[in-house]
C-alpha cells in the first residue's frame, strides 16, 4: 500500500489484553496479546485464521469472550455513538454492508447517523463521490453494480465518515487490476491510521506493523516488512508439501 505524505501520519494505537473470543462453545480468537502503535497495520493469516472476527472485535462490532479490546485508549463496543467517528469497517463481503437502493442514500446514510442534517450528508456524500470520480453514480442502484463496484461504494460510504482508522478486510478482492491500482492510491492519501486485512503479503507490503494470525492466535506481530516474510516463508513451505492435512480449516 502507498504510504501517506509522512507529515500528514496520524497513528492510533491498538491494545488487546487477553482477548479470546467463542462463538457457540468453540474458541475462535485466542488469550491475544498485543500493544502498538500504527500508522498502517497489515494483519495477515490463513482462510479461517480468524483475521475477519479480529476485525469486528477491533471496531467493536462484537465483544471478546474474555480480555478487553481498546483502540486509542477506548472500547469500541462499549459507545457505538462514539465508535462511529473513531473506526470506520470495510466488510470483506459488500452485500453485508449494503442497505440502501442508490448509491447517493448508501454513502450518505453513515454521515447522517455521524448527526449531520439530511441536506449536509448528501452535499458531504456528493463530494466524496466526486473524490473518487464516480459522481456520476450518484443515483444510480446499487443493485446493478458489479460486486467490486459495490465495495467501492462501501468503501466511499466508510472514506466519507472520515474516521480516525479504517478497518478493510480483504479490500482488494475482486477488483480488476486498474480498480485495484486506484484503490490504493486512495487509500494512500487516506490521512488517518488504517488496518488492511489480507492472506496477500504483497498487499500489505508497505505496512509499519503486521500481526500473523494462526487458528485465532497471535504467531508473530511486529515490523512489517520482517512480519510479511516470516509468513510468505512459512506459506510458501506448506504450499510445497504434498500433505493435505496442511490445508485450512
Ligand atoms: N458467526 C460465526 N459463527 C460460527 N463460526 C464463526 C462465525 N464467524 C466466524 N466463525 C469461524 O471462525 C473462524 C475464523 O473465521 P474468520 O472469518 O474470522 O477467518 P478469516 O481469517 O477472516 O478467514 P478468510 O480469510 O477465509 O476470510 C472460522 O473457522 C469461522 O468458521
Amino acid at each position: 500500500m502507498t504510504k501517506a505524505d509522512p507529515q500528514a501520519q496520524q497513528k492510533a494505537r491498538l491494545q488487546l489484553e487477553a482477548v479470546s473470543l467463542e462463538i457457540d462453545g468453540r474458541p475462535i480468537l485466542r488469550e491475544l496479546e498485543l500493544s502498538v502503535a500504527f500508522h498502517r497495520m497489515g494483519v495477515l493469516g490463513r482462510n479461517g485464521s480468524g483475521k475477519s472476527t479480529l476485525s469486528r472485535l477491533i471496531s467493536g462490532l462484537v465483544t471478546p469472550s474474555a480480555g478487553r479490546a481498546l483502540l486509542n485508549g477506548a472500547d469500541m463496543a462499549a459507545d457505538r455513538r462514539a465508535a462511529l467517528s473513531e473506526v470506520g469497517i470495510l466488510f470483506q463481503n459488500p452485500d453485508h454492508q449494503i442497505i440502501f437502493p442508490t448509491v447517493l442514500e448508501e454513502v450518505s446514510f453513515g454521515l447522517a447517523q455521524q448527526g449531520r442534517k439530511q441536506r449536509d450528508a448528501e452535499a458531504e456524500a456528493r463530494a466524496t463521490l466526486e473524490r473518487f470520480g464516480k459522481a456520476h453514480w450518484a443515483e444510480v442502484a446499487v443493485a446493478t453494480l458489479s460486486q467490486g463496484q459495490k465495495h467501492l461504494v462501501c468503501l466511499m460510504s466508510v472514506v466519507a465518515m472520515a474516521p480516525r482508522v479504517l478497518v478493510l478486510d480483504e479490500p482488494f478482492a475482486g477488483l480488476d487490476l486498474p480498480t485495484k491500482m486506484q484503490l490504493r492510491r486512495a487509500l494512500g492519501q487516506f490521512p488517518g491510521a488504517l488496518i488492511h486485512v489480507s492472506h496477500d503479503p504483497e498487499d500489505i507490503a508497505d505496512c509499519d506493523v503486521c500481526l500473523w494470525l494462526d487458528a485465532g492466535r497471535l504467531v508473530e506481530a511486529g515490523e512489517g516488512a520482517r512480519v510479511g516474510a516470516a509468513y510468505l516463508e512459512a506459506m510458501r513451505k506448506l504450499g510445497a508439501g504434498d500433505d493435505l492435512s496442511d490445508l485450512s480449516g
